[in-house]
Parts: C-alpha cells; sequence; structure tokens
C-alpha cells in the first residue's frame, strides 16, 4: 500500500478558533472539512511545503519560522496509508481567502464536532481540545 504524505495546519486565531476548509465537490472526501495543506512533493521539506501550499490555497504568507510541530495524524485509507504532520500556526499575512471558492470556516474545537471531518483528523481534533 502506497504511503502518502500530506502537510497541515492549525491555523489559530486570537479568539483560539482554528481553520477549517470544505472539500470541493468531486474530490475524494468532498464535503468534509479539513485543515489546510496538501500532499509534500518530492524532494520538498513538510514545512516548505506547507507555505506553498497555504499561499496556493489560500492566499496567505507564513513563514516557516512560525510552524511549531503539533501532532502527527496516522491512517490507512482503503488505497494509501495517509501521515500527515499537523502545525499550529499563529503568525500570517493576509485574509485567508478560498483560491477556487472552496467555504472556510474558524471553528472553536468544541465546535468541531459539527462539522464532519476526514477519519484520519478525529484524534487530532481531540488533541486541539486538549491543548488550544
Ligand atoms: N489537506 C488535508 N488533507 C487531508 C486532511 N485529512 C485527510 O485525510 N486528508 C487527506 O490527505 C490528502 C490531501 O491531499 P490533497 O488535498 O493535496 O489532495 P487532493 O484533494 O488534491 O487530491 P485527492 O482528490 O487525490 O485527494 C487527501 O487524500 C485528503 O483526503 C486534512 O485535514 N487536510
Amino acid at each position: 500500500m502506497p504511503r502518502l504524505l500530506v502537510v497541515a495546519a492549525a491555523l489559530v486565531d486570537l479568539d483560539g478558533r482554528v481553520l477549517l476548509a470544505q472539500r470541493p465537490a468531486g474530490k475524494s472526501l468532498a464535503g468534509l472539512w479539513e485543515f489546510p495543506g496538501g500532499k509534500v512533493k518530492d524532494g520538498e521539506t513538510p514545512e516548505a511545503a506547507l507555505v506553498r501550499e497555504l499561499k496556493e490555497e489560500i492566499g496567505i504568507d507564513i513563514t516557516e519560522s512560525c510552524l511549531a510541530p503539533f501532532t502527527f495524524a496516522s491512517h490507512t485509507y482503503p488505497t494509501f496509508h495517509l501521515l500527515m504532520p499537523l502545525y499550529l500556526c499563529r503568525v500570517w499575512r493576509g485574509t485567508p481567502t478560498p483560491s477556487e471558492g472552496q467555504p472556510l470556516k474558524w471553528v472553536r474545537p468544541l465546535d468541531m464536532r459539527h462539522y464532519p471531518m476526514p477519519p484520519a483528523d478525529i484524534p487530532l481534533v481531540a488533541m486541539l481540545r486538549d491543548w488550544l
């Protein structure tokens, strides 16, 4: 089974809310809410991939130095195994704006149960609830 390395960010605002993005129709896991991020390319560090993905997806600038490793997901999907480091980020430049119209929402960890998320993310939400 192939292993997929994806990197994601919990962007935390001053009220302790975290940004979630809804996966667009037509993609795998469509309609579910997830942490912004994406696949790490060959030869790329996870941090560089996250800087690139957040710029591409939601138009914000983060710097690698603001990224704090928080936890990771390790989850077997039917066709691949997902390994996904999750970083905390509290500082960025710009206002998150979806590049492809995907809905964005600032959500308190306690309220994330109202937002269906991919199965790999469930343990991450519990960690955020405990630590934020
Ligand atoms: N960005 C992100 N991806 C996640 C999360 N949880 C989770 O299982 N994933 C999975 O990790 C992969 C992320 O890759 P991606 O976002 O770059 O992939 P994609 O939609 O362009 O392509 P895909 O349609 O092949 O999945 C997807 O398979 C997605 O389902 C999450 O919280 N954030």
